[in-house]
């Protein structure tokens, strides 16, 4: 049985002060909650973010990361010094990064084995766009993206594996997947971690779905068979909405 896991994308919004205020609110909103919940606050904040929610539930993740250990890389953040941290996850690859900051698989690849070295979680993000939903090629995008994303791990490094299935075309604009294609995707993600890593590694990566998830559409997302868990952009800036999702 896997645990459901949902975490709030703050992207690029929040100060310190806002991003602390935050999390104090969330401890006792989200103190229930059955499944694993994570902040992904920006880099500035991650130290501050970090320290608020020790002794509560709420788990800590970067929004990306680099590979390399270290070096002349300017504006870059590099795993060790997540991993001193104690950031537990971290979001690669989500469609922003893809887009706006030429993030290929080639790098993400070398990412998700850098993570695993430093016991970080990644939370892998793949999805089409409208385009490609709509001429049937959804799965062979998401296809050539998680074979070259999580090549060469192993199995055990598999199945700790968090993937966030975000259709582009639902990313901040009030349009859902249905609760049906977006199971769907998530099936056919699973058979594809299936055929790299075996039915039984398969069945233990849990597979988010994102894409303009509110308190009002998590309760019937979560009943589907093959989604465990949310990417959460938009509604995981307030506390009361996050804290509604995450209580689904
Ligand atoms: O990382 C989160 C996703 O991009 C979803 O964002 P959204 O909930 O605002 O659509």
């Amino acid at each position: 049985m896997r645990k459901a896991i949902i975490a709030g994308n703050w992207k690029m919004n929040k100060t310190v002060e806002e991003a602390v205020k935050m999390v104090e609110e969330l401890k006792s909103l989200v103190k229930d909650a059955t499944c694993d919940v994570v902040v992904c606050p920006t880099f500035v904040c991650l130290d501050a973010v970090k320290k608020a929610a020790a002794g509560s539930n709420i788990k800590v993740a970067a929004q990306n990361m680099h590979f390399e250990e270290s070096g002349a890389f300017t504006g870059e953040v590099a795993p060790g010094m997540l991993e001193a941290m104690g950031i537990e996850y971290v979001v690669l690859g989500h469609s922003e990064r893809r887009e706006y900051f030429n993030e290929t698989d080639e790098a993400l690849n070398k990412k998700v084995k850098k993570a695993f070295e430093h016991n970080i979680t990644p939370i892998l993000c793949c999805g089409e766009s409208l385009e490609q939903r709509e001429n049937g090629t959804t799965n062979k995008v998401i296809e050539a993206q998680i074979k070259a994303d999580i090549a060469g791990l192993t199995n055990d490094q598999a199945a700790k594996l968090v993937i966030a299935y975000e259709p582009i075309w639902a990313i901040g604009t009030g349009k859902t997947a249905t609760d049906e294609q977006a199971n769907e995707t998530i099936k056919a993600i699973r058979a594809m971690v299936a055929e790299m890593y075996g039915a039984e590694v398969a069945d233990k990566v849990r597979i988010q779905y994102g894409g303009s998830v509110k308190p009002n559409t998590i309760k019937a997302q979560m009943a589907m068979s093959d989604i465990d868990g949310a990417l959460v952009g938009g509604a995981s800036l307030v506390a009361s909405d996050f804290s509604a999702i995450v209580n689904y």
